[in-house]
């Protein structure tokens, strides 16, 4: 399987947004394993919109709740099952986005690293530039390092931080792969005229 896992330090952080970036640049599909609440305007809806050219799967799992997945399945009587959260076969490339960040309890065992580590797609870290960015940023890095789920690098998204990306790339020993500053307006139209990645998606 040919892909990335996006992931990133917090909920709310530009997962979809980035998503949307590679997916459409890419000419990727893209799935979404678990999707909780913004049931009207779920990820999914929000990349058909902004990279028409992706390939978009269902989510093996839709809650109604805006909450952690393991809670959202509760409310509604249900339990994450991680075996059932299979890609699907694809022959390109394909885009994964998980929810919310690495420590996102799926149910009362299982975390969001738990299906990283199954599914052992080079990682993408969504972070903030902001204060706050270096430790958040390094304590996923660390758990996905001990749990040996390949590192592609980290994209950083909001206003330029220098010291704050200097200080991601030397304590994180990762690569910064992309800057996304705050977008006017996000359209189909602004994520087609961003640049390409100046990475390529990975043979796993
Ligand atoms: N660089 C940016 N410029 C403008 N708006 C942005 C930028 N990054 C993110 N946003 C906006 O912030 C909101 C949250 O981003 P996004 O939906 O990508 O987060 P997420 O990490 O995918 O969240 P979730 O954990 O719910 O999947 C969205 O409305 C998105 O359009
Ligand atoms: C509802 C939200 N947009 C995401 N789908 C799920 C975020 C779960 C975050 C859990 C947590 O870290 O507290
Ligand atoms: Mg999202």
């Amino acid at each position: 399987m040919k892909g990335v896992f996006v992931t990133g330090t917090d909920t709310g952080i530009g997962k979809t947004l980035v998503s949307a970036w590679l997916a459409q640049h890419w000419r990727a599909d893209y799935w979404k394993p678990v999707q909780t609440g913004a049931l009207e305007d779920s990820d999914s809806d929000t990349i058909a919109q902004l990279a028409p050219d992706a390939r978009i799967h269902p989510p093996a799992y839709v809650f109604k709740a805006p909450l952690s997945p393991h809670e959202a399945a509760r409310r509604e009587g249900a339990r994450i099952d991680l075996s059932a959260l299979i890609p699907p076969a694809v022959p390109g490339p394909l885009v994964v986005e998980g929810a919310g960040g690495v420590m996102v309890p799926l149910n009362e065992l299982a975390l969001m690293v738990d299906l990283m580590e199954r599914l052992k797609l080079p990682a993408i870290v969504v972070a903030r530039t902001a204060l706050g960015t270096i430790n958040h940023t390094l304590l996923t890095l660390d758990l996905l390092r001990r749990r040996r789920v390949p590192i592609l690098g980290v994209v950083l998204n909001g206003q330029r931080n220098p010291g704050n990306r200097q200080a991601i790339e030397q304590f994180g020993a990762v690569p910064i792969l992309a800057e996304l500053q705050p977008l006017l307006a996000v359209t189909a139209k602004v994520i087609a005229g961003l640049p390409p990645p100046a990475f390529h998606m990975p043979e796993s």
